[in-house]
């Protein structure tokens, strides 16, 4: 709900103290005391009659209060254990491989960067080992009271847990079969990424570490959760020194820096006719890792809540990933500011799975060769041919293929957690059996109930729900389809004009229908918004198939070629 980003909170996530913690909870505490009032009011109405559909889906969205229905000193305790969890993941530091002395590798951005660029086995392992260790390693038992006074909280909201708590976002009784048949329909192209980088990792480590038949060691893939791949994708692409999208050598040639890579983002939105940030947004920023304090480095945009006071909080690097984040976060002020003029209530995604589309629809456009040729970051003489096709669509494949079964069990382990399928007892067992089923995964050391490694992903850490990065990843190929189509950039049976080539850059008549779909906020039921931009009504892999079809028949014939096995062993993993 919009006010819950309150200035109380962005200086904690600034600026880490005892005092600033304090503070956070203490604001927090003022907030639930407000919400219980409001919640009384809206509650003593006899609302589920109401024949105006408007006025009853306002009663109906706020009349969930959420964890502040808890009576104070558990509120106390469930806010406690959720902050000691985020400073112990953001404040978290490892001791170098090759320097043992120097114990001060912070996340952000020593240890993302040895995860990314280091291609020595046991220096990703030890840096994989030590980040384990002293993030999730150090959380398990705030982890174990977080389930359980937010069970509680839930059931008092008259849910039967956490997870179905967070389901009520969606909106529909067969959300969770929807996201599962996606699965299936995604999880055959996964299957050949994974068999495809399998041989390729194999070629570079060797078959001792990496078995023909088995699944990757998850230190391998150059993101310490191996969540997108993209890092490695010079061991891996198809046709070497053909083409690569990765513009950072450019970029840094070029001197760009953080505010650049903002200043750029925005005017690819404004050149839609989306809207400009406000001044207080630049002043108001934190888009550089702070010197001298402890952060939160995980990028986030934050709206106030007054219309005008609109933040994004991000220790940026000048690299391509990050040039991608930039527009992602900046996917989230634009639809704070579409929506800024609605009843609170309404100053909400169409769906926490849109507000995480946004940035990533326009980003699919940025990354074009097409496009970084026009702002000069690719060389104009950058081929464009069936190899160089092949180089691009794998390079987006490794993150965009490859992030759907992390995704997906990041809340099935929490969903079989809150529900009491899965106890204390067995969480690292649960984390590690569902990485294996599904990512084809496995930890390249051997785990157990000492750990918690799910804690050592900042969402579990600090109680983000992660579904809805799922469900962006689908719906982000149905907007960018569809804003193609309206600015003319892609006609389906015309081969010349390809969907991964669309740039939509400068096209105010996809502007104009992206900005209507979020200047809608959570006003109507998502399918509404959905039909707003694309004309259909639910989730749907199609657009995202499309986009990849040449890749896909490409890895089916060169896992044929190499002979390379398609799936796993699965180690047989048994929890209690
Ligand atoms: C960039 C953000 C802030 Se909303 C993020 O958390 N993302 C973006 C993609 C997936 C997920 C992650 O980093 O795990
Ligand atoms: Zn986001």
């Amino acid at each position: 709900m919009c006010y819950k980003s309150n200035i109380a909170e962005w200086q904690f996530a600034s600026d880490i103290t005892d005092e600033n913690e304090r503070l956070k909870l203490e604001q927090s505490l003022v907030a639930a005391r407000f919400e219980k009032e409001a919640w009384k009011n809206i509650t003593s109405f006899n609302w589920q009659p109401f024949t105006d559909p408007d006025l009853k889906r306002k009663f109906k969205l706020l009349s969930v209060l959420g964890p502040s229905a808890l009576p104070e000193d558990k509120l106390t305790q469930y806010r406690k254990s959720i902050d000691a969890m985020e400073k112990i993941y953001s404040t978290a530091k490892i001791c170098s491989f090759a320097n043992p002395g120097d114990c001060g590798m912070n996340l952000d951005p020593e240890i993302t960067e040895k995860m990314s660029k280091s291609r020595n086995f046991d220096e990703l392992k030890h840096v994989w080992q030590q980040w384990h260790e002293q993030s999730g390693g150090k959380m398990r038992h705030h982890y174990e009271k977080f389930v359980q006074l937010s069970n509680e909280a839930a059931q008092m909201n008259n849910f039967s847990d956490t997870g179905a708590y967070w389901l009520r976002n969606y909106e529909s009784d067969t959300f969770k079969e929807d996201i599962e048949g996606l699965w299936q329909t995604i999880k055959p192209f996964y299957l050949q990424l994974h068999a495809y980088v399998r041989a390729k990792l194999r070629a570079h480590y060797g078959e001792d570490k990496v078995p023909k038949d088995q699944p990757i060691p998850a230190h391998l893939l150059g993101n310490m959760w191996a969540q997108s791949w993209g890092n490695i994708d010079d061991l891996v692409t198809p046709y070497p020194g053909k083409s690569s999208i990765d513009v950072t050598p450019e970029m840094l040639k070029q001197g760009y820096t953080p505010k650049k890579m903002f200043e750029m983002s925005e005017e690819f939105f404004t050149s839609m006719g989306l809207l400009p940030t406000p001044p207080e947004f630049w002043s108001g920023s934190i888009i550089e890792k702070l010197v001298g304090k402890e952060m939160v480095c995980h990028a986030s945009a934050w709206d106030f809540c007054n219309g005008k006071d609109f933040r994004i909080k991000q220790c940026t690097k000048v690299n391509m990933e990050d040039f991608i984040v930039v527009h992602h976060e900046m996917g989230h002020i634009q639809y704070f500011l579409q929506y800024k003029n609605l009843p609170l209530v309404y100053r909400e995604g169409a769906n926490s799975g849109f507000h995480e589309a946004v940035g990533d629809s326009l980003a699919l456009s940025v990354q074009t060769t097409k496009h970084l040729k026009e702002i000069g970051l690719l060389d104009k003489s950058t081929p464009t041919d069936h190899e160089a096709t092949i180089n691009y669509l794998l390079a987006t494949a490794l993150d965009k293929i490859a992030f759907f079964p992390f995704a997906y069990i990041m809340d099935k382990w929490r969903w079989d957690v809150f529900d009491g399928s899965v106890t204390s007892a067995d969480y690292n067992c649960h984390w590690w059996k569902l990485r294996e089923e599904y990512q084809g995964i496995r930890s390249p050391v051997t785990r157990s109930e000492v750990d918690f490694d799910p804690g050592a992903k900042y969402h579990i850490a600090a109680n983000v729900e992660y579904i809805r990065y799922f469900v962006s990843f689908v719906i982000q190929f149905q907007f960018y389809k569809s804003l193609c189509v309206t600015a003319g950039q892609y006609d389906p049976h015309n081969p010349s004009q390809p969907l991964h080539e669309c740039d939509f850059y400068r096209n105010k008549e996809a502007g104009a229908k992206l900005g209507a779909m979020l200047a809608m906020g959570s006003s109507r039921p998502w399918p509404e918004a959905m039909r707003a931009v694309t004309g259909q009504d639910r989730m749907d892999a199609n657009a995202f198939r499309e986009y990849f079809k040449p890749l896909e028949v490409w890895l089916i014939a060169k896992n044929k070629e190499l002979g390379e096995p398609v799936g796993w062993n699965s180690g047989g993993l048994n929890c209690q």
